[in-house]
């Protein structure tokens, strides 16, 4: 579903966060990928969901090159992406209620506005978002319930790659057990592949198929690859990277 092929990406051409890195995510399989902070994970989540336009080397989403980047991605390839970051406060328009938030999506790529609310009401509802907290604005708001949006928000458009970029780092367990299973059970419904970002090693290697230290994914190191198998469902589509 996603292939990183030799991507180069930063913020300085002259020192890149991103050297050479490759990965694969198969179709409906599952990556964790760990590392220290600051290492370029969000970088390399960047990059998958198209919103960070690498120096160098080649992206595929379903087996096609990337054409473009942010607004400039085909709406297709945008459309087939659904990201969840680590701090929802930066990532919500403030001005938004969390209905509005959630359906944005399907307005911005104009999908008809008729089935926009049972499509919202159905995935607040399987995200736990009940009462009177979908007309609330951001800032009247948890942050779990606010992910709990952002997570809906990314789903909503039905994603064949949804990637989580610490999702759950400023939760607590039992919201992070909550939105693992929202993700698992879209993923088991749909067969969406899943990039998950993160620095907790137990959460990732229960959640995913398998996990992947960013450190081993450059070719500079692809002599000393340290990727775990988890569940196995992933190993024999993948198995390429670094
Ligand atoms: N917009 C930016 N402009 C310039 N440098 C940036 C930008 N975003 C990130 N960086 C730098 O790029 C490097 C990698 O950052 P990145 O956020 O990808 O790391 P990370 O592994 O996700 O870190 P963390 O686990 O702390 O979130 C860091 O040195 C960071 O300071």
């Amino acid at each position: 579903m996603l292939e990183l092929r030799d991507v180069t990406a930063g913020y300085d051409r002259r020192a890149p966060v991103l050297r050479e890195v490759s990965l694969t995510v198969p179709d409906g399989g599952s990556v964790g990928l760990l590392g220290p902070s600051g290492c370029g994970k969000s970088t390399l989540a960047r990059v998958a969901a198209l919103l960070h336009r690498p120096y160098a080397g080649t992206v595929r989403l379903g087996g096609e090159p990337a054409r473009g980047w942010r607004h400039r991605a085909p709406r297709a390839q945008r459309t087939a992406v659904g990201v969840v970051f680590q701090q929802p406060r930066m990532a919500a328009d403030p001005r938004l209620t969390l209905a509005d938030l959630i359906a944005e999506p399907l307005r911005a790529t104009g999908a008809p506005s008729a089935g926009t609310p049972s499509r919202v009401g159905g995935l607040a509802e399987s995200v736990g978002l009940g009462g009177d907290l979908l007309s609330r604005r951001p800032h009247e708001v948890s942050d779990g319930q606010l992910q709990r949006a952002c997570l809906a928000r990314a789903l909503v458009l039905r994603p064949r790659l949804l990637v989580c970029d610490e999702m759950t780092a400023m939760l607590d367990a039992s919201t992070t057990a909550a939105l693992v299973a929202v993700v698992e059970e879209y993923r088991r419904e749909s067969g969406a592949a899943l990039l998950a970002v993160g620095h907790d090693r137990t959460l990732l290697e229960r959640w995913c198929d398998r996990t992947v230290e960013h450190a081993a994914l450059s070719a500079a190191a692809a002599a000393g690859r340290t990727t775990s198998p988890h569940r196995c469902r992933a190993d024999a589509a993948t198995g390429r990277e670094p």
